[in-house]
């Protein structure tokens, strides 16, 4: 219980306004919110004075300083401006080895790195659709073939460099075959080292299945303190990091339940990343879309998505995180960008920008274009700055549907148990 205690203003809302005065005079610069709670120059701390309060002892180890905390917030605005979003090109050997085998393609090296290649040399101006771009470990350091290297190619077109940064899933036993994430384990020295070379922000991908008792409170609870655990390292190393808490759209169930569902996750991961001291406004999160499942028999429209979703995240996202940017989840090309439109006409409040990470709907239709055939770079990357353009105007809700645009935009992308 909060008591009333010599030299402490008489309400706690007194106390947070004092706060937010002081700060204001001493760093404008900063959002209002990463003050709240700041310590008050003019109070006087006293032995046993915040015995009742723990939670503001935090404020005593600050986790960042103003200027991390500017980087951070100013990386993670620059990724979703002005209907930006993330070209999410970091599937390991192993997905990428599925990508590949659907256009009959070897998965080597060589051939990752042709395809990659062709997406990062596409004409400068994807600079407006992408802002950001997830790489895995190899492409990382892969070079195109004149031997630059893919981040600084992406680096001079204005676009900042992510990489993955979890190290897959690993079983919880006792629970109906649900996973926690690996990685954590020297995660901080690998950040510093992505630091140096190139990398502005991290990924972490979690899965949470709908199932009979799944998810359960364990994976929930463990899922959200490891995303947590990732994000303060990651913010610790000058890395923004993007929060993926994916509830997977494996089941019948319907479009109801999964908000239902993305709401505990949601609720639940952001209980953690304030546990852990992490600054919202040098985050960016990466849900799922509320949709039903993949194998229930009852269609919604994007309307529908869209309110499902906007209303999941207007319940659980605080508004300091800047940007959200979805998965595609095996949703074909072009229900990506017509949910992700109607998700920016949604007509509840919005705080956040609302934009993509897609992995499957950026490239989907480039692959097939390409079938690894050197031959097919124009069609290739005609193919990918179609769908980097159709989700950036989804981004702002301009998105004009102009009819079937190929098989392979409209073809489902869905791969079941997408744990890996
Ligand atoms: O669902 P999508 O949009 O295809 O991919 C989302 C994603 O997080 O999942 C993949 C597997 O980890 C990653 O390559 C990618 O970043």
């Amino acid at each position: 219980m909060w008591r009333p205690q010599k030299g402490v203003p008489r309400t706690p809302w007194a106390g947070i306004r004092a706060g937010m005065t002081a700060c204001r005079s001493k760093d404008a610069s900063l959002p209002l919110a990463c003050c709240l709670g700041a310590a008050r120059p003019t109070e006087r701390r006293e032995p046993g004075m915040y015995e009742s309060r723990p939670v503001t002892m935090a404020h005593q180890f600050p986790a960042l300083t103003s200027e991390q905390k500017k980087a951070l917030s100013e990386t993670a605005r620059r990724i979703v401006a002005n209907g930006k979003g993330i070209l999410a090109a970091d599937e390991s050997v192993g997905t990428m080895g599925n990508r590949l085998q659907r256009i009959k393609v070897e998965n080597t090296e060589e051939n990752r790195r042709q395809f990659r290649e062709l997406l990062f040399t596409v004409d400068s101006s994807v600079s407006q659709s992408i802002g950001g771009v997830i790489l895995f470990h190899e492409t990382l350091y892969q070079k195109d073939g004149q031997g630059k290297l893919f981040r600084d190619i992406l680096k001079e077109k204005g676009i900042v460099v992510g990489i993955k940064l979890d190290q897959g899933v690993a079983p919880l036993a006792g629970t109906n075959k649900e996973t926690t994430v690996q990685g954590l384990d020297g995660l901080s020295e690998r950040c510093a080292q992505y630091k140096k070379d190139g990398a502005d922000f991290g990924k972490w991908r979690a899965v949470l299945k709908i199932d009979n008792q799944c998810p359960s409170h364990l994976a929930i609870q463990e899922n959200a303190n490891t995303l947590a655990r990732y994000a303060s390292i990651c913010q610790q190393n000058g890395l923004v990091p993007i929060v993926e808490p994916e509830v997977i759209p494996d089941g019948s169930h319907d479009m109801e339940h999964c908000q239902y569902v993305t709401e505990k996750v949601l609720a639940a991961v952001y209980k953690a990343l304030n546990d852990h001291h992490v600054y919202l406004e040098g985050t960016l999160l990466k849900p799922n879309m509320v949709t039903a499942g993949h194998a229930c028999t009852k269609k919604y429209t994007p309307e529908q998505v869209a309110m499902a979703t906007v209303t999941a995240l207007h319940r659980t996202v605080p508004a300091a995180v800047p940007g959200i940017c979805f998965l595609s989840g095996g949703m074909s090309e072009e229900d990506a960008t017509l949910n992700l439109n109607a998700i920016n006409l949604c007509p509840l409040p919005k705080p956040w920008k609302l934009s993509f990470s897609y992995g499957r709907a950026l490239q989907a239709s480039a692959l097939a274009a390409w079938g690894g055939k050197a031959e097919n770079k124009k069609a290739t990357q005609e193919a990918f700055m179609k769908r980097a353009l159709a989700n950036s105007q989804a981004a702002k809700g301009q998105y004009v549907h102009m009819g079937s645009s190929g098989s392979a935009s409209t073809q489902s992308l869905f791969t079941a148990s997408y744990t890996y």
